[in-house]
């Protein structure tokens, strides 16, 4: 089914400390996102980069916490823009570092409790990102957002979060990398924890299918935020937090394919694109293929003619 696709640039590299995520919203301009898009027969409407809101006066930020205001004013630029967006279309935020979903996530959340349906979260990613102010030891507010969507204490200076997700709405999904404080709380949260162990064992399908069964059986929304660390860095180099051990190519596009066939994704985040690390646009250029494969693209229409 076409969808008018709203293209949000959110040029933020403050949630991590190396430059360059902020220019990720250019690359995959360049890289031909919008093009893909159309030639899928989905309405293209690029609506610029969002700009931050003023910086908040945060009462005495702890200096261990990099560009907390900065980040406020992201997290709520960005909320604002992917609710009205969801009212209209179909949101794809072409990020910036993950910090962005701070404010992504909230405005889909935002969206889900206006309509009344609940939103799940797909997390494609090497890490869990689920620390809070208190508990980060990088002071990296990228590594933070999941666990602001899920409610937890601890994001004093931040919105309170809109509806936040009961753990079993969210769903991480290629993790490989999870800090003890992360770990712990994990514990005691009943989030879907696919990590790569999982994937060796058991595929991408038979877990990514039984989640996405969830999603339907509760006429879900479904936010997805596709890390370019999700993918092994032999393939996505272009990005600051590698993490050895990742999915390969086929196993992201088959990822991509299962979620489009579900019909159940509303809105969609690029994180991590750091074009600076990239090698001739390889990684932009595959982030677009697969925002592409979500969208619809394939080789053939299931079943084939030979099999299936
Ligand atoms: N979105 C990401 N790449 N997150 C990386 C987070 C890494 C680490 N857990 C930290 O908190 O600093
Ligand atoms: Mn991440």
């Amino acid at each position: 089914m076409p969808k008018t696709c709203i293209l949000i640039g959110a040029p933020i590299d403050s949630g991590q400390r190396r430059p360059g995520c902020l220019m990720g919203p250019a690359a995959y301009r360049v890289a031909g996102l919008g093009r893909a898009l159309t030639d899928l027969g989905h309405a293209v409407e690029d609506r610029g980069d969002v700009a931050p809101g003023p910086l908040p006066a945060v009462a005495a930020p702890d200096p261990r916490l990099h560009a907390l205001p900065e980040t406020i004013g992201w997290t709520i630029a960005l909320k604002e823009a992917v609710e009205d967006a969801l009212g209209r279309g179909f949101p794809i935020v072409m990020g910036g570092d993950h910090s962005l979903a701070l404010g992504t996530v909230a405005g889909a959340a935002a969206h889900a409790a206006a309509v009344g349906r609940p939103l799940f979260l797909l997390w494609l990613d090497a890490h869990s990102d689920f620390h809070t102010l208190q508990t980060t030891t990088s002071g990296n507010l990228h590594g933070v957002p999941v666990a602001y969507a899920a409610g937890r204490d601890g994001f004093d200076g931040f919105p309170p979060f809109p509806a936040p997700l009961p753990p079993e709405r969210i769903c991480l999904f290629g993790i490989r990398s999870v800090d003890p404080e992360e770990h712990a709380a994990l514990l005691l949260h009943d989030i879907s924890i696919i990590d790569m162990r999982v994937i060796d064992e058991f595929g991408i399908c038979a877990p990514m299918r039984e989640f996405l069964e969830k999603v339907r059986a509760a006429n879900g929304m479904l936010h997805v935020s596709l890390d370019v660390d999700f993918v092994d860095p032999a393939h996505a180099p272009a990005v600051g937090t590698t993490v050895p051990g990742g999915a390969t190519v086929r196993e992201a596009h088959l990822v991509m394919e299962l979620l489009h066939e579900s019909g159940l994704v509303t809105s969609l985040d690029l994180v991590e694109l750091n074009p600076f690390l990239d090698e001739r646009g390889r990684t932009a250029r595959l982030m677009v293929e697969l925002a592409a494969s979500i969208m619809g693209r394939k080789v053939f229409d299931r079943p084939t003619r030979g099999f299936g």
